[in-house]
């Protein structure tokens, strides 16, 4: 009977379960080998292990087909074996496999191990992008500098990736379709559990548009008024190389020179933490200290054993900033080329909320253990880092001192997180929108370049520094598109911790919609035992349930949407408009593209 049936599929799918998580534990420790190591040997025994992999999985998948697990009453059972239902990238056969293997690490070590020569010093060609090529688009205001360093960095790290790509787009689409779905796009997008999520991606960005027009007029003014206007148009898109990081997908690092009060002192946290002598374990421990504080789970043993926290001399390393669960309950470790400086503060706390993440579902089947959606996992530590960014935080742990907050400085605030969160999102659309084009053959290899540029001017109102030809490829230069890494989570991500941090600041008494001396713009919800559980309460679910309940857990709401988002900036919006209608400054940008696509 099918109670029988039922009890069976159980007991066969738990012990698929654990024996799963130990073959992703070799997987992981594998790809940890080949990433903190870049060598060819590294490199094949990481394939090896991936293929070995991939025929348990196939042999498991096929058992798998065996159970009528769609008539299953228990739910979490159903779940867990429509997860074990679709094979992945192991549906291809083993030559395609590797084939596909090989073009992805080969995009993520050219990326890895790029050099590029330094302005007028030919003889100087070791600068990597951190931290040689980072500080510089931190620090110069040199736009001949710039424009070299961008354009021999897409160079290297972009036009070089373009063959591989090609193959990996056919080789990927390939699997996509041997797990029923009609591309990449489609499977990626499979994830968030919507049938309508690209819809939602554009209603959110119609929602934030006006608000990022009004940031971006604002800065192109700014930087007009610094460079002048044979470098900076007054109506055109602004170019990618002066907003201060190489695909102008943040903006902080040109706030020194374009804060709307600039007499008003400047929150220079870099500064703060050089002059107390701050390492990079300093800020590993801060950021473990203020999980402890919300009564979260510590970083194990382990984690402080194994984690690679500074750029190793002696070999090359993948120095993207990433976090890993090595599936057996107690290895997790982040790995991460840190410098001191604002930046990697917060890429800190990003990191390790990603293994808070991990902390939180280790007690999840392993089916279970990722984030309700990807974009959730990217959400946390940044939800965390909101409270750490605020002034008052800051004060707290000596990183800022002085006076309590009048409406200038916290306009110069809100300006400061806007440059970072606001223009984030544009960006972050591009790169998928892109992508999904890409994968739906609607964009060809020979319009790569084409495309993607007229994406970012059309949403980002970015334009390249130099005229770009179909010989480049742009959208490599960017890891996420060489090392295969989906996108559209940053953008969830950006919206939903809003919604989170509103929650959370709520659960805390640190924001009283109305009150004034309980703004969201001052919330820190640091040593906030409330918060902490209420945010552990969602965490510990995994993905074991669609992620509208997971968020509905935190925040009472169901859905992804920018109101938290627009109701932390309101302030700076007001104060936005009321600027650019005094400069009378051209709202938005008119196209100065020389070749259509
Ligand atoms: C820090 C990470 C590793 Se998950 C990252 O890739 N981030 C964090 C924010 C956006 C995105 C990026 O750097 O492009
Ligand atoms: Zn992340």
């Amino acid at each position: 009977d099918l109670e029988a049936l039922e009890h069976e599929g159980r007991q066969y799918i738990l012990q698929l379960d654990a024996a799963t998580s130990i073959r992703r534990n070799l997987a992981s420790k594998a790809e940890w080998d080949y990433t903190s190591n870049i060598t060819k040997e590294n490199e094949e025994k990481w394939i090896q292990v991936r293929l070995d992999l991939s025929k348990q999985e196939k042999q498991a998948w096929e058992e798998t087909k065996m159970y009528r697990w769609q008539d299953y009453q228990d739910f979490s059972l159903r779940r867990m074996f429509k997860k074990y239902s679709q094979l992945g990238i192991s549906a291809l056969p083993d030559d395609k496999y590797k084939i596909l293997m090989r073009s992805v690490s080969g995009m993520e070590s050219n990326y890895a191990t790029a050099k590029v020569c330094a302005y007028k010093n030919e003889s100087k060609c070791d600068l990597a992008l951190e931290p040689d090529i980072t500080d510089i688009f931190a620090k110069s205001q040199d736009p001949e500098e710039l424009k070299h360093i961008w354009v021999e960095w897409h160079k290297e790290a972009g036009a070089r990736a373009r063959n591989n790509f090609t193959e990996y787009v056919n080789l990927y689409n390939e699997a996509a379709k041997l797990n029923d779905f009609k591309d990449v796009a489609e499977w990626w997008q499979s994830d968030y559990e919507v049938p309508d999520f690209e819809e939602q991606l554009a209603k959110i960005w119609e929602d934030v548009k006006p608000l990022y027009q009004q940031l971006h007029a604002y800065v192109r003014k700014r930087l007009r008024d610094k460079y002048g206007d044979h470098v900076v148009s007054a109506k055109g898109p602004i170019p990618a190389h002066l907003l201060g990081n190489m695909w102008a997908q943040t903006w902080g690092n040109i706030e020194s020179f374009t804060r709307p009060y600039p007499d008003k002192k400047e929150v220079d946290v870099t500064q703060a933490m050089k002059e107390q002598n701050y390492t990079p374990l300093k800020m590993f421990q801060m950021s473990d200290e203020f999980f402890k504080s919300l009564n979260l789970t510590a970083m194990p043993e382990k984690f402080w054993q194994n984690s690679i926290i500074e750029k190793p001399t002696d070999r090359e390393i993948v120095c993207h900033a990433s976090a890993w669960d090595f599936y057996d309950g107690e290895d997790f470790r982040i790995k991460m080329c840190t410098t001191v400086n604002r930046e990697h503060f917060r890429t800190v706390y990003h990191e390790m909320g990603h293994v808070e993440y991990y902390l939180q579902y280790k007690h999840q089947p392993f089916a279970f253990r990722s984030g309700a959606n990807p974009g959730f996992h990217e959400a946390v530590g940044d939800t965390i880092a909101l409270s750490v960014s605020s002034p008052k935080h800051l004060r707290r742990v000596d990183l800022l001192e002085g006076d309590a907050e009048d409406e200038q400085t916290e306009i110069n605030q809100l300006y400061k997180m806007g440059i970072d969160k606001i223009v984030f999102l544009p960006f972050a659309y591009t790169l998928d929108l892109f992508r999904y084009g890409v994968f739906r053959k609607t964009t060809t290899p020979e319009d790569y370049n084409c495309h993607y540029w007229r994406l970012r001017e059309m949403l980002q109102g970015v334009e390249p520094p130099v005229n770009r030809t179909e010989e480049d490829f742009d959208a490599a230069a960017k890891y996420h598109v060489s090392a295969n890494v989906e996108y559209a989570r940053y953008y969830v991500s950006f919206i939903i911790q809003f919604q989170f941090h509103r929650a959370l600041c709520q659960l805390a008494g640190e924001y009283v919609p109305g009150n004034l001396n309980k703004k969201l713009v001052d919330c820190d919800i640091y040593q906030s035992i409330t918060a902490g559980n209420a945010l552990a309460n969602m965490l510990k679910m995994g993905s074991s349930k669609p992620w509208p309940d997971a968020m509905e857990v935190l925040t009472g709401q169901r859905e992804m949407r920018a109101d938290g988002l627009l109701e932390y900036f309101r302030p700076l919006y007001e104060w936005l408009k009321t600027e650019n209608q005094r400069t009378g400054e051209h709202i938005g940008w008119e196209s100065s593209r020389t070749q259509f696509c």
